[in-house]
């Protein structure tokens, strides 16, 4: 057997709620041309002389209101997920961030120094979804370091796994409590993308967003389809629920700058909502795997007062899988099948 060592990777958090750290994380974040993906030049002025400047005050205070004594709950929900994951494995797991701490290099050197004779790494994207922003800059972050740094052992990726028959059922079994309360309608609520992101993650480039129905035919493109797989994902939940299509809809959160974004928006849907007779929602946020500032704050404070404010009667945010049992079996049986190439993606050394 392989000595092997696990890498679950986050999209990361500032180091403090303090302005100037909210400032240098959104800078790294922001100037990701995967995230923002305009030229160098544009995106360097955009974000170092009017997003940065004005969204990090304003930012740092949602920070502050969702604080933990441990730090970001995005990275504490992470540690606390290494933790039950590594009650799976003999080898060393340990986390990284795509932006901020700890980096890939503290990642690959922690698990160097619990097995100096490592052989292979599993990377674990905390996202069940493609996106360029998301999944593609976490994997292609991690490879870039492990490239540089010439690493002697293999580097596996575990693949976007939202239709995985386990995870669906974590997420599924996660809901279902909620469904006994008195509710008129479950929210499925994702991170929105700009739409141009669709159209760039698709080989074919004939695909998404040309077709008819995009989402529901057979492509190529769905192996990087943010839609499509979220899409899956959300049907695939309901099924298991039981739930009828008027029970459920889909929307999308968290829009910076003004391009066309995925919809409907998150936010759009509920100030209309209660004037459309669902006075009683449920919302659940399974882009993300932990609880996060766009799920805490975003979603639970804000959102709620959104949708009360706009005539809604009751307001449930269901959690993230966080270190839901299930979820942590999931992630084990995700890292073991990747041998078993079932989940894996193809890296190149
Ligand atoms: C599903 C995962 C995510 C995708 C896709 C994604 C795309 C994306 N995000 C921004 C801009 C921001 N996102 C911010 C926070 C944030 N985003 C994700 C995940 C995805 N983003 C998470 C988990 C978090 C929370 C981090 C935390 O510390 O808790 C923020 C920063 C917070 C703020 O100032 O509001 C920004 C900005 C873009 C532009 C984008 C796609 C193009
Ligand atoms: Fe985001
Ligand atoms: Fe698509």
């Amino acid at each position: 057997m392989a000595k092997k060592g696990i890498v679950l990777m986050n999209l990361g958090s500032p180091d403090s709620t303090s302005v100037p750290d909210v400032r240098r994380y959104l800078n790294e974040f922001l100037m990701d041309e995967r995230v923002i993906d305009k030229p160098f030049l544009l995106r360097f002025l955009l974000v170092r002389g009017i997003i940065s400047p004005f969204r990090a005050p304003k930012s740092a205070k949602a920070y502050e209101s969702i604080w933990w004594k441990e730090g970001s709950p995005l990275i504490e929900l992470t540690r606390q997920l290494r933790d039950k994951v590594q009650e799976h494995f003999e080898g060393p797991v340990t986390i990284s961030m795509r932006y901020g701490n700890p980096t890939p290099e503290a990642a690959y050197n922690d698990l160097l120094q619990r097995e100096p004779n490592l052989e292979e790494v599993i990377l674990v994207p905390l996202y069940p979804h493609y996106a360029m922003s998301s999944y593609e800059t976490a994997v292609e972050h991690m490879r870039t370091v492990y490239k540089k740094k010439k690493y002697s052992f293999a580097l596996k990726v575990v693949a976007p796994y939202y239709k995985h028959p386990s995870y669906i059922n974590a997420l599924a079994q996660s809901i279902q409590p909620y469904l006994s309360q008195d509710y008129d309608q479950l929210l499925f609520s994702y991170h929105g993308i700009p739409e141009r992101h669709i159209l760039k993650s698709d080989p074919t480039k004939s695909h998404c967003m040309q077709v008819e129905n995009c989402c529901y035919k057979a492509s190529e493109s769905h192996k990087t389809c943010y839609r499509h797989q979220l899409t899956i994902t959300t049907e695939l939940v309901a099924k298991k629920l039981a739930l009828s299509k008027d029970q459920w809809q889909i929307s999308y959160q968290s829009r910076l700058l003004r391009d066309p974004w995925l919809a409907p928006s998150t936010q759009e849907r509920l100030q209309q909502l209660p004037g459309e007779g669902v006075k009683k929602l449920l919302i659940v946020c399974p882009a993300f795997v932990s609880d996060c500032l766009e799920t805490l704050e975003e979603i639970a404070v804000e959102g709620k007062k959104e949708f009360l404010h706009s005539g809604g009667e009751s307001y449930t945010y269901i959690p993230c899988l966080n270190t839901d049992k299930l979820w942590v079996d999931t992630v084990a049986e995700l890292v073991r099948e990747v041998d078993a190439d079932q989940w894996t993606m193809a890296m190149e050394n």
